[in-house]
């Protein structure tokens, strides 16, 4: 594995089923590295993601996360090292936005218990929260949240065991407009706040990127069709044919917007 690497994922095929889901699907991802996987429905993203965050092994090829190849190391263990902010968190307990958070530590969903958290461990629960802009919703419980503020509290579960590496599953789905945009500046900040940290997050809506975003997988059916740099992959051209769609992209103040490219009207 590539010395500095935090990801690395080496011609890998994903079959299920019988169905090709991945194929040949190659990418490495170093310390500080903003990563989008971007793909239309279907395109195998979540699929990737999986694997990425050790919850699936390979086909063929290999993944390497934070060094330990899938299939030779305890999955469990190495999900623990990996900070995964999964959408359809399954918590059915009335917990406080602070609890909820502290699970991150346990890497579970529920309370352990009999457990209980060191100060210094709600001290970071808190300053999290903080950083992700919750602190006037610190003792609110889960089913009163709404959905970005789900969602920011478990990106804020996600960093609690400093995990060098964090994945994004389709974070903004749902949010109404404020929502989307509180997060992406959450999403900013803690880039800012955590250099180190790589991550990698999935969506089909380029307006979802954030501004820090600094490299582009692009899916087509289960394919890569371009990855690298977002300045190089990020053009009209590459995500037209990745959406099988004529599609005009600009950015503006580092935000990305589309636009079907109609001809001009005479
Ligand atoms: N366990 C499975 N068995 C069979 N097919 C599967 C399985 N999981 C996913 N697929 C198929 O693999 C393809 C890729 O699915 P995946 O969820 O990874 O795509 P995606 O790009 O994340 O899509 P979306 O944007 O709709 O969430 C889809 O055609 C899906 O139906």
């Amino acid at each position: 594995m590539n010395a500095t690497a935090v990801l690395q994922a080496d011609h890998v095929d994903l079959v299920r089923d019988g169905q090709a889901i991945l194929q040949e699907v190659s990418l490495t991802v170093r310390p500080g590295e903003h990563w989008a996987l971007l793909g239309a429905n279907g395109a195998g993203k979540s699929s990737l993601l999986s694997l990425l965050g050790a919850l699936a092994h390979p086909t063929r090829g290999t993944v390497q996360v934070l060094g330990h190849e899938l299939g030779r190391v305890d999955m469990r263990q190495l999900r623990s090292y990996v900070g995964h902010v999964d959408p359809r968190h399954a918590l059915r307990s009335p917990l406080k936005v602070q609890d909820v958070v502290l699970t991150g530590l346990t890497n579970t969903i529920e309370r352990v218990p009999r457990w209980s958290p060191t100060a210094e461990q709600v001290a970071t629960a808190d300053r999290l929260i903080a950083l992700l802009g919750l602190s006037d919703r610190h003792g609110a419980r889960w089913p009163t949240l709404s959905q970005g503020e789900r969602g920011r509290t478990l990106i804020a579960r996600a960093l609690m065991p400093s995990p060098r590496l964090l994945l994004l599953d389709e974070p903004a789905t749902g949010l109404d407009v404020a929502g989307r945009e509180q997060l992406i500046e959450r999403i900013d900040t803690l880039q800012h706040t955590y250099p180190e940290l790589a991550s990698v997050l999935v969506t089909h809506h380029l307006e979802e990127l954030p501004p820090g975003t600094t490299h582009v997988l692009l899916l087509r059916d289960g394919r890569a069709l371009a990855s690298g740099p977002v300045d190089e992959v990020l053009t009209s051209d590459q995500v037209s044919k990745c959406f099988d769609h004529p599609i005009r992209l600009t950015r503006a103040d580092g935000r990305w917007s589309v636009r079907t490219n109609r001809p001009a009207r005479p």
